[in-house]
This record gives structure tokens, sequence and C-alpha cells, in this order.
């Protein structure tokens, strides 16, 4: 029988399927749903310095190929995410601790947020959030390929835990290729591709009117709508750096052949926003399932039978 069990950072994870960062991770008890779920792992939404309220309401909308966000960043605060993953790893040593995600509101809150957890004895995986597309005045920092590679700089001085960035999709090779050769210059753990396609806008044709509040309804679209685009940066990011810095495929995965072509493109973990907000946490076992069942159909043991190894035409 196949397994789908997965290394990553010199960790053992059951599967690779884990939350996107932002769903079912705000409090503890839905970071306790995604504990008791079949997921592999699972990460915290990405935290500030202190909690915040986030963008008016209407702001998160499931529409018919996916879904449109402007959040904002809404959170707990860090000692909030924390307190919950310091606790978990006092309560059960042997399991793999959650990842923390981080995503300060410029350079210096992202570097006050990783002191906090280099300080802290925290003993997972942090993810550091360069791509909210949400924060009104805030642009993405990873659009910024000067910021990036200064943040960069700046943060490995002094953070010596397992560390990946969490970037938004890009368009371009020329910007695959200057983003891949920044990434390569630090010891990164991952690469998380992608975030939310930023700032696109969903119409209620009855209405003539937009669905979200914030931003006059432009929002970071996910689920189906973004799936060519994320397989497509997971492959450019997987065949450009080097190959201790692994990938986190996120984008448009609702089934377990959505989940094939991300390892195929070179993913090692898998992370699931759009569909699981819209199933909740069963949909774990589900891709759990059909996953398997690829594997027993193509009759690969192991995800590393087939990770990375997508066929050009030659
Ligand atoms: O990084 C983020 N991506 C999103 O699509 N939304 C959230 C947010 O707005 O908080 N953050």
């Amino acid at each position: 029988k196949p397994s789908l069990e997965v290394e990553f950072c010199g960790r053992l994870y059951e599967n690779p399927l884990m939350n996107a960062s932002g769903v079912c991770c705000m409090t503890t008890d839905d970071l306790d749903s995604m504990a008791r779920s079949r997921s592999g792992a699972f990460i915290t939404k990405s935290a500030t310095s202190t909690d915040r309220a986030g963008n008016p309401e209407p702001r998160y909308v499931t529409v018919p190929l996916g879904s449109i966000n402007s959040m904002g960043l809404p959170n707990k605060g860090i000692e909030y995410y924390l307190n919950y993953v310091l606790d978990r790893q006092k309560r059960f040593p042997s399991e793999n601790p959650p990842f923390m995600s981080v995503a300060g509101m410029g350079i210096d809150e992202n570097i006050k947020l990783l002191n906090i957890i280099q300080d802290s004895e925290f003993s997972g995986i942090t993810e550091l959030n360069l791509s909210c597309p949400n924060v009104p005045g805030k642009p993405q920092v990873a659009y910024d390929f000067e910021l990036t590679d200064r943040t960069l700089k700046s943060v490995f001085q002094f953070f010596t835990k397992p560390l990946g960035v969490k970037l938004p999709p890009f368009f371009d090779f020329a910007h695959f290729d200057d983003m891949a050769s920044i990434l390569n210059k630090y010891p990164l753990a991952y690469v998380n591709c992608i975030n939310s396609v930023g700032n696109g806008l969903y119409i209620d044709v009855e209405k003539e009117s937009v669905v979200i509040k914030p931003k006059d309804g432009f929002g970071g679209i996910g689920g189906e709508y973004i799936k060519p685009t994320a397989l497509a940066n997971v492959r450019a990011f997987y065949t450009r750096l080097n190959e201790n810095i692994k990938i986190i495929g996120t984008g448009g995965i609702r089934t377990g052949q959505d989940a094939f072509e991300h390892l195929l493109c070179g993913a090692t973990m898998l992370q699931i926003g759009t569909e699981l907000q819209n199933e909740g946490t069963g949909i774990f076992e589900r891709i759990n399932t059909e996953l398997l069942q690829i594997l027993e159909q193509k009759g690969y043991q192991s995800i590393e039978d087939f990770r990375g190894k997508l066929h050009s035409i030659t």
C-alpha cells in the first residue's frame, strides 16, 4: 500500500496536506480543529505585534470558481499564537509543532516578530508572509525585490530556526529569475507559492455591485481560478532554487488530482485555503484518500517516486 509520508525540514509528516495561513487558524478553537483533523500539519494566521481588527466586512466571499478576500490581516497578535504553539509543544512533545506565520507592516516589525520567535522556546517552522495584498497603503513586500533582499539579509543576521517565505504569484520569467537569485542567497527552509492573486474584482450582476467592502471591492483571488498560476510558480521556483530550499504548493487544490499536480511540479508540502473554507476540515481525509488512489493507480509507492518529475515535451 503506498504511503503519503513526507520528510520536511528534518521532520516526518504523515501526509503533505495542511491549511493555508488565514483559513481555519484565527482562534485556538480553529487551531484545535486543525489539530484534530487528518491534515499532516497546520499553520497559524499571520500574526502582527498586537491584535488587529482588519478590514471592514464583508471581506471574504465564496464565489463559484473560488474566493475573493480583503481581510487586512485581522489576527489576535503574536503572543496569542506563540502561547498556543508553546502549549502544544509542552503537551504533545512527540508531535511536530504547528507552523507559525508572521506578517509585519514593514521590515522593522518583521524583524521584531522574528526576534520574538527566535528568543522563544518555539521549535517549529516559521513562515514569513511577504505577500499580503490587502492592507491598504501597504504594497506586497515580495513585489519589491530590493526590499525583499534587504529584509532577508537582516533576518538571517539573527534568525537560526527553520524559516520559509510566503510569496505572491509572479508572471514573468525575468521575475522568476530575479526573485530566485535573491532567495538562493539565503538559508531558507522553503518558499510557499502562492498567496492569493492580488486585487481581483468580483461583481454581483443582479446588484450591479462589488461583493466585498474594502478597497472598492478589490481583493485576493483564490480557488480554481488560480491553479494554473500556482502550478507555474511552484514549477518555476522548484527548477530555479537550490535543492535545499523546498517548495510548499498553495493554490487551487480541491482534489487529490490537484494535489498530485502540485507534487509533480515539485512541491513537498501542500496548503489548502479556499476549499478548506468551503468544505471544513473533512477535506483532508478526502484529499488524502483521493491522492492515495492516484498513487495506487499509477503504481507509485511514495511521493518521492514522482515529486518534481513533470515531463516537458521534447
Ligand atoms: O496574505 C494574505 N493573503 C490573503 O489573501 N489575505 C490575507 C489578509 O488579507 O489578511 N493575507
